[in-house]
């Protein structure tokens, strides 16, 4: 059998990928035992998040080499700028967080990791070093995702954040970012490397800190 190259960086990556998978939120999560207090605080700091995501998506529009995969990052951007950032602002109303409290809840080191690795990723202007930051934000999201048992916790808050990540427009988009980064990522093995590992020690971090 031969290695996908997006499965040898994962493998790379453990045990870090695996203990952010299986992470206390992601647990509580899935019984909608979140304490609104830490989803509060989480969301404040991936809307964030959201922001540097956006411009890592337009430099993968900017910088792919194929017509069909600039549709697909176009497509995917309009989702998030839409259907998931509605979410973010209903789930705030729910919580009662208000503008204020948004704007005077510091940024956690993770979240400033991210908007850096982030723009470092874009600015390199190699297609390689942005899939890979992709793959594992995408990714790992779907993988612990797509684990939650039925049924689904009754909050929307606790439940749409699930189902965002593991619609069946998601799954097709985390399988177009993997054969991708299958297909690019070998031509510079390094770069894509760093960046995903980078990525991943991220995103266990950014679920640590909101305890
Ligand atoms: C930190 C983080 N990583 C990934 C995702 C999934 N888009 C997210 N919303 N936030």
């Amino acid at each position: 059998m031969t290695d996908h190259f997006s499965d040898t960086l994962r493998a790379a990556s453990e045990p870090n990928w695996t203990r952010a998978v299986e992470h206390r939120f992601v647990s509580e999560l899935y019984t909608g035992s979140v304490n609104d207090r830490v989803m509060a605080f989480y969301l404040i700091q991936d809307h964030r998040f959201l922001d540097s995501f956006l411009t890592l998506l337009g430099a993968a529009i900017a910088t792919c080499d194929t017509f069909d995969a600039r549709l697909r990052f176009g497509q995917f951007a309009g989702m998030v700028s839409g259907e998931e950032n509605t979410y973010f602002l209903r789930a705030f109303d729910h919580l009662g967080v208000t503008d204020k409290d948004r704007a005077e809840t510091p940024d956690t080191a993770p979240t400033t990791g991210f908007q850096s690795i982030m723009r470092e990723a874009a600015e390199t202007r190699s297609y390689a070093a942005i899939l890979a930051v992709l793959n594992v934000a995408e990714g790992l999201y779907y993988d612990w995702a797509m684990r939650a048992p039925k049924p689904l916790p009754e909050s929307f808050v606790h439940a749409e954040w699930i189902t965002l990540h593991d619609s069946p427009a998601f799954a097709q988009f985390v399988a177009f970012l993997r054969a991708e980064l299958d297909r690019v990522g070998p031509t510079t093995p390094d770069i894509a490397r760093d960046f995903f590992l980078r990525a991943v020690s991220l995103e266990l971090e950014f679920f640590d800190a909101v305890y």
